[in-house]
């Protein structure tokens, strides 16, 4: 099949370079001439595991290409992917600026049927509004339908490639038939295409981010209450765990949720619940909860140090809002930074893909390190605010020495207890 992909971020680059890999023809479109100008010239321009080979396997063989040209991107397409950015609005809402003025701009550039199909994360309505845009000034005949995606940063191939379950939001039979057609390869180990109306696309998509944002606040508040009553939220974790009601993941607490999507899709479902006289009064407290967790080790830090912080430098292990990812939107570590800059205390940090991308945000505000070790020359303690691989067994021993004081307040519980005692290091952690 031919088919296009407008706007080339994250989810836009995944998905493109996974259906090429299935055999289509694959027009990736972005308004960003210098990050289109990269991947032409083969130049990935997000990290994520597994992605690049596949993208300079399909570009080489001519099943991907990249554009900043709308009109000759969706050229003989018989699909059209609109993955573009749904950013909170000043009031919190999803901003629909970009998803509406592609559409608008298709209407005009329409020449043959097309199934236009939402990508993006957008409120229950938008696949209407969409469909308004394009007839405006469309000629000819094309289908609006809603296919949330589902991808995870840092494993979005393996995510795409296998999806869970497929869900289409969509009236048509033509469209619903070409849908199916395109994710037949995706879900050849029986995991289910779930069709259904638009409107309960849209919601589908909004309820699974705000229900795994729920758990991860529900975890975060029992994490409050152990470190209240002595108890050990890795034992409380592991005890409701087993129960298959329960189910093993996205129980571990730490210091809140952070990414592109979880923050403002929780504010966005609020937002939506607003505009129909509904109090999301659940959602609501999620999104507290979060607030106060994300800065959740600086109490503790304060507390150590007696309440002054002016001059005391952290070692920072983790700037990204998850692990295998370059991705620090809303990430918890840079809430951390602010608060102690904010204290007069100095930083360095290391992170193996996201000091790029924090330097662009922060400057020289913070120190980087080329390694996790040499952020600990003089730092009175080290904080932990991702839990990348490479910081799961350290070595304890070089902590101890370099540190100027042996303390660890950890964000993401990665060690156990006992250990750090052997090594005489001090451990705060969560929920412990
Ligand atoms: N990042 C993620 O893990 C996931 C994101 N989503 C949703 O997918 C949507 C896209 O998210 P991301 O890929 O993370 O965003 P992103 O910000 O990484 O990428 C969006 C791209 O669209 C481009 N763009 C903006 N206006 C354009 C226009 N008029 N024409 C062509 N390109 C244009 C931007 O230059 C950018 O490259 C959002 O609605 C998000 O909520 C859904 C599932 C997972
Ligand atoms: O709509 C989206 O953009 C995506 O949002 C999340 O994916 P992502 O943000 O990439 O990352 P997650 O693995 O879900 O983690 C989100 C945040 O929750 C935190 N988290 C996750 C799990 C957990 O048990 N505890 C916890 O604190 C992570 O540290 C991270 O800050 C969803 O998991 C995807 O299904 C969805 O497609």
């Amino acid at each position: 099949m031919k088919i296009a992909v407008i706007g080339t971020g994250y989810v836009g680059l995944v998905s493109g370079t996974c259906f090429a890999e299935t055999g289509n023809t694959v027009t990736c479109v972005d308004i960003d001439q210098a990050k289109i100008e990269r991947l032409v010239q083969g130049e990935i321009t997000i990290y994520e595991p597994g992605l690049e080979k596949m993208f300079l396997k399909n570009l080489r063989d001519c099943r991907l290409k990249f554009t900043t040209d709308l009109k000759s991107g969706i050229q003989g397409a018989q699909i059209v992917f609109l993955a573009l950015p749904t950013p909170s609005g000043e009031d919190g809402s999803a901003d629909l600026k970009y998803v509406l003025g592609v559409a608008d701009q298709l209407g005009y550039l329409l020449e043959d049927y097309k199934v236009i199909v939402d990508k993006s994360t957008v409120p229950v309505g938008t696949a209407d509004k969409v469909r308004a845009a394009i007839a405006k000034h469309a000629k000819v005949e094309f289908d609006v339908v809603s296919n949330p995606e589902f991808l995870r940063e840092g494993v979005a191939v393996e995510d795409f490639m296998k999806p869970d379950r497929v869900v289409i939001g969509a009236s048509s039979d033509r469209a619903k038939k070409v849908m199916g057609d395109l994710y037949a390869p995706f879900v050849r180990q029986g995991n289910p295409v779930i069709y259904m109306d638009e409107k309960s696309a849209e919601l589908t998509k909004y309820a699974a981010n705000s229900f795994l944002a729920t758990k991860i606040s529900f975890m975060n508040e029992i994490a409050q209450l152990c470190e209240r009553l002595g108890a050990d939220v890795d034992m409380v974790r592991r005890g409701i765990g087993s129960d298959k009601r329960i189910g093993k993941r996205f129980l571990f607490p730490g210091i809140g949720y952070g990414g592109s999507c979880f923050p403002k899709d929780v504010q966005a479902l609020i937002k939506s619940s607003e505009e129909v006289n509904y109090d999301f009064q659940i959602l609501k407290s999620v999104e507290r909860v979060n607030e106060i967790q994300k800065t959740h080790l600086i109490p503790k830090i304060e507390a150590h140090f007696n309440h002054d912080l002016k001059g005391k430098h952290f070692a920072l292990w983790g700037l990204a809002f998850k692990p295998n990812t370059d991705d620090i939107r809303e990430a918890p570590a840079l809430y951390i930074i602010q608060s102690l800059l904010n204290s007069g205390a100095t930083i360095s940090a290391y992170d193996p893909e996201a000091m790029n991308n924090v330097k662009v945000l922060l400057g020289d505000s913070v120190k980087y390190s080329m390694n996790p070790y040499e952020t600990l020359k003089g730092a009175d303690a080290l904080i932990i605010a991702t839990e990348w691989s490479e910081f799961r067994i350290p070595d304890f021993e070089k902590i101890e020495q370099i540190l100027k004081n042996k303390v660890i307040f950890d964000g993401r519980n990665l060690y156990s207890r006992d250990d750090l005692k052997e090594f005489g290091i001090e451990y705060y952690s969560i929920g412990r």
